[in-house]
């Protein structure tokens, strides 16, 4: 059997520990204070023992601690805080407010006194890393719903706000109208004018549609020249209306692009209201077939099945 370690040994292990140590007593008087502790606090070691644990407790706290402490130590009440993990916050000697996380004990009596510690790790690097990788998750789950060349819902956004549409049309009994926009003859405007061009046109073109649509209406770019409308708790006829302004608000004017060249872009569109058995994917194929008819009817025009 291994001799036991001398208490000179746990001493240093507390002394040395990078997690805040503090011992106070029944009275809440702090009895000792590791460097770590000294360090969070900003008060040395003299400065805290001998201090009410009142001057580290901010506000409300302050006021009831010693009073939980009292209960507690008379066997008024059990304690809700020893021997669990509880996160709280500290004042230190600036007056500055620092959120930590503590684990205290009842580590027993001495002389008839009793005595409580806590090992207390500052807070604030794990929430900045918190907050850090929330900003990073919404960013990344940002670019992962858009389009990086015009900045509007790429097809990936379009799937999920459509499912959504259609479960919420489904429960309320509301129509939704789903519509494919394209290009029209847009491999000549790429061919005649370069492809820098052509992204410009692309642009051009998402955000004129953007801005004619309803702010309840979903455009999002699914395709190289091809655009996903949703329109929802509207019928194909008002979709019909809707989409004509869409259409020329594209046409209006030509799009300028770099170089100074003047682009005119047309887009075709097809549009179908899409029943409650429907699938998002059967009212892109019907959509599909109207787009189809656009085109075949002479471009710069919206059909609807
Ligand atoms: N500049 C540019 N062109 C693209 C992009 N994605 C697809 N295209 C081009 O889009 C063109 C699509 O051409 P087509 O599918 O033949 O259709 P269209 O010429 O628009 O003819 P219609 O649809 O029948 O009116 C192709 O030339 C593609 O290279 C893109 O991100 N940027």
């Amino acid at each position: 059997m291994q001799p036991a370690l001398p208490s000179s040994l746990m001493c240093s292990l507390v002394d040395e520990s990078l997690d805040a140590v503090l011992i106070i007593d029944e009275d809440c008087i702090v009895r000792y204070a590791n460097q770590s502790m000294q360090n969070l606090s900003g008060y040395s070691g003299e400065e805290l023992v001998g201090k009410s644990l009142d001057a580290l407790l901010p506000g409300a706290m302050a006021s009831c601690h010693t009073g939980f402490v009292r209960t507690f130590t008379r066997g008024e009440a059990p304690s809700a805080v020893l021997g669990k993990v509880r996160e709280f916050a500290i004042r230190d000697r600036n007056g500055i407010v620092i959120p930590i996380e503590m684990k205290a004990i009842d580590i027993g009596q001495h002389e008839g006194r009793r005595y409580f510690g806590a090992f207390i790790e500052d807070l604030r690097p794990r929430r900045t890393m918190e907050a850090q990788n929330a900003a990073l998750l919404a960013r990344l789950e940002q670019e992962a719903m858009t389009d990086p060349l015009t900045g509007i819902a790429n097809r990936r956004a379009f799937a999920a706000e459509g499912d959504h549409m259609l479960v919420r049309a489904r429960r309320s009994g509301a129509p939704v109208v789903v519509g494919i926009a394209d290009i029209d003859h847009f491999k000549k405007i790429n061919d005649e004018n370069g492809h820098p061009a052509g992204d410009t046109v692309l642009r051009a073109v998402a955000q004129r549609m953007t801005e004619a649509a309803r702010a309840s209406d979903f455009v999002a770019r699914i395709g190289g020249e091809e655009f996903g409308l949703l329109f929802p708790d509207t019928h194909a006829d008002a979709a019909v209306g809707i989409a004509q302004r869409i259409r020329e608000s594209v046409a209006a004017s030509p799009i300028e692009t770099d170089d100074g060249r003047l682009v005119h872009a047309t887009i075709s569109i097809g549009l179908t209201q899409i029943s409650p058995a429907e699938q998002l994917d059967d009212g892109l194929a019907t959509a599909d077939c109207a787009l189809y008819n656009a085109k075949n009817g002479g471009r710069n025009r919206v059909e609807s099945i």
